[in-house]
């Protein structure tokens, strides 16, 4: 697999000058970037995951696909540390990090967003965007009193110019300076998908990234999750209902039915499932399945 060019744009095995965590002491599992096991989780009487395991390999695309209701929002609060699952495990590298809390896992490269956008909307893009930095920022005193000076001015320096990266990449130099909520939606979720890349993270977990879009929007969104996982070098694990856009740019899914899997593999192999057909025949969406497969082999 090629080097990933990193988010200072070279080959460059020293990525944690900025704060990241060193994870060195990690075991591997092969080529798993993330891998999730037995998770269980609860609401009550209501068990919204059962027994839920897979794989998500380094630099793929993996989406998570299911009927209304099937877990695909619980899982993703599990793997970034919302939910505390009754059982199981999450390894990110090789390491159990199922008793992190969210900030702690943001920090090792775990980045996400979310169903409805979760910007500030008074704000403007570019500050929306330094939000991002913030997961990175030293906090307590001794840090800080370990880290003023060159060092901290060298970070900053360096995260503006990963700004800048992600700004021009995506394309939005142009609004970079207007208030989040004066933009079209599309454009809002390019600037949510922005702040999370900001975080330089190692895995990006997108949750419907292009709900609500329109076709050109959404063939934008598709180029720049394919661009962030091919030219960034960044694992992507997406929950969408787009079922062109899963079938377009997935290299795994994974299957959810009532809390389960209920078949993993490339996506021609999920769909042609014979369990998986039934599952979204159950929720009535077996038509919409269909008819998204039937247009994504047309186009
Ligand atoms: N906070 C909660 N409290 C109680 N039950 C919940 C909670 N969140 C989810 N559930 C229940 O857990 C199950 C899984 O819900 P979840 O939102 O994870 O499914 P989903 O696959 O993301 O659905 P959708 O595609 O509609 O977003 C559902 O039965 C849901 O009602």
């Amino acid at each position: 697999m090629p080097k990933a060019r990193g988010f200072d744009g070279e080959e460059n095995e020293d990525e944690d000058r900025v704060g990241r965590p060193q994870v060195a002491a990690m075991t591997s599992t092969g080529d798993a970037a993330l891998s999730v096991s037995g998770l269980t989780l609860n609401f009550g009487g209501l068990r919204a995951l059962s027994d839920v395991g897979f794989d998500v390999a380094e630099g793929s695309i993996t989406a998570i696909i299911g009927p209304n209701g099937a877990g695909k929002t619980s899982l993703f609060n599990c793997i970034s540390g919302f939910y505390r699952p009754q059982a199981g495990a999450i390894r990110f590298e090789g390491r159990d990090i199922s008793r992190l809390h969210p900030p702690e896992r943001a920090r090792l490269g775990l980045a996400r967003t979310f169903q409805n956008i979760a910007l500030f909307r008074g704000m403007t893009v570019l500050d929306n965007i330094k939000l991002g930095r913030h997961v990175h920022m030293r906090t307590n005193l001794l840090d800080g009193l370990i880290y003023w000076g060159r060092a901290q001015r060298e970070e900053i320096e360096v995260r503006a110019e990963i700004e800048e990266r992600v700004i021009d990449f995506l394309e939005i130099n142009h609004i970079r300076n207007h208030p989040v909520a004066s933009l079209a939606y599309g454009l809002r979720k390019r600037v949510e998908l922005a702040r999370a890349l900001a975080m330089r993270p190692k895995i990006l977990m997108l949750d419907e990234p292009v709900a609500g879009m329109n076709r050109e929007e959404t063939e934008d969104m598709a180029r720049f999750i394919l661009d962030v996982k091919e030219e960034w070098g960044v694992t992507i694990l997406m929950v969408e209902h787009d079922m062109g856009l899963v079938m377009d740019i997935s290299d795994h899914v994974v299957v959810l039915n009532f809390g389960q899997v209920i078949a993993r593999g490339a996506p021609a192999e999920v769909t042609a499932d014979e369990q998986v057909i039934r599952a979204y025949l159950g929720a009535g969406d077996i038509g919409q399945l269909k008819a998204r497969i039937a247009g994504t082999e047309a186009a």
